[in-house]
């Protein structure tokens, strides 16, 4: 098969190499020239445009998109919507909230499949898993890619309707976060318990055969074995948060308790910024009980 990749960052890349591997051929564009030089000494054909790589695809294309979710995807969309027809497929593997996948998939004349993609990086060996939404005929026709791009034919399914791919992976995001607050939480405990403890070790030793064994604790592991026990100079400050944002929206307007998910993503929020309600409560303090006011240092 030959597939058309656009966007060819740390996931991008990854897509490309794994098909390139699997036998197929690949057209690649990214905005960055470096980008496509790259994926060109592994094998892929560049193209110096989006207009270009779709004339370089002929009929029946087949296109991966792997860019930043929001204005890029629709960007991307508009330079290839002149030479799309409905025999043409299109795989946007970012992570989109899916009513933009939704939306995007009844614009387009193309075939449109929403795919969220996990396994980060580490997926450059592994393969990712990928959770597609679409029409049927579409994704049967990408299985050849999919079993390349994922660990194997059981790393991707079709989850269901145009935005099904997307919604799938946002929850999945949302158990990310919550599974996160949880390890840190836990380990905070133990960092700041009783017992002077190398948590590398209480990792490796949970990550071989205990209950909460997971990627996300040999991740941990491997942060405790190049930070340190304390985590040396790591900021307490937590970036991004859009898929967690989504999924809590999502919950709400559902009125599905998520508290986990909530909570993980309000500590996020809270890394980020001095907490105004904490000054007052230590200012109240004072105020009705004539309690030391802590200040700050100048
Ligand atoms: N990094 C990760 O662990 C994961 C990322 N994702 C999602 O995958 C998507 C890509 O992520 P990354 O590869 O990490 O981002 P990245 O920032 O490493 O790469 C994005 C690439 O897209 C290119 N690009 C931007 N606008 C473009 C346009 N209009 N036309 C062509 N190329 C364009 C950029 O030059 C860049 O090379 C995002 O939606 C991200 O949320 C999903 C799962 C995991
Ligand atoms: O999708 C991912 C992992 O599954 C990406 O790493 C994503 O960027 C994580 O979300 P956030 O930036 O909000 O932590």
């Amino acid at each position: 098969m030959q597939l058309g990749v656009i966007g060819l960052g740390r996931m991008g890349q990854i897509v490309v190499e794994r098909v390139l591997a699997a036998g197929h051929e690949v057209v690649a564009f990214d905005i960055d020239e470096a980008a496509v030089a790259s994926v060109a000494d592994e094998g892929a054909t560049p193209a110096d445009s989006i207009p270009d790589l779709a004339e370089r695809l002929g009929s029946e294309k087949r296109i991966w998109l792997m860019v930043p979710a929001g204005d890029p995807v629709d960007a991307a969309l508009d330079e290839l919507e002149p030479g799309l027809s409905e025999t043409d497929v299109v795989v946007d593997g970012g992570n989109s909230h899916f009513e933009d996948s939704t939306r995007r998939a009844e614009a387009t004349d193309a075939a449109y499949l929403d795919c969220g993609t996990s396994g980060g990086p580490a997926g450059a060996e592994l393969g990712f898993s990928l959770m597609i939404g679409g029409p049927e005929w579409a994704y049967e026709e990408l299985v050849p890619v999919f079993d390349a791009v994922a660990t194997g034919p059981d790393g991707h399914d079709r989850m269901g309707p145009a935005g099904s791919g997307h919604y799938v992976k946002m929850v999945h995001n949302g158990v990310e976060y919550a599974l996160m607050q949880a390890y840190g939480e836990g380990f905070e405990l133990l960092h700041e318990g009783r017992y002077d403890l190398d948590l590398e070790a209480v990792a490796r030793t949970w990550n071989n055969g205990a209950v909460i064994r997971s990627w996300l604790l040999e991740l941990c592991e491997e942060a405790f074995r190049e930070e340190g026990s304390d985590l040396g100079d790591v900021a307490d400050h937590v970036a991004g948060g859009s898929t967690g944002t989504w999924t809590v929206r999502e919950a709400l307007e559902r009125e599905v308790p998520v508290p986990l998910i909530q909570q993980a993503l309000t500590e996020r929020f809270a890394s980020r910024r001095d907490r105004f309600s904490r000054r007052l409560a230590n200012r109240l303090r004072y105020g009705f009980g004539r309690h030391e006011v802590a200040r700050r240092e100048e």
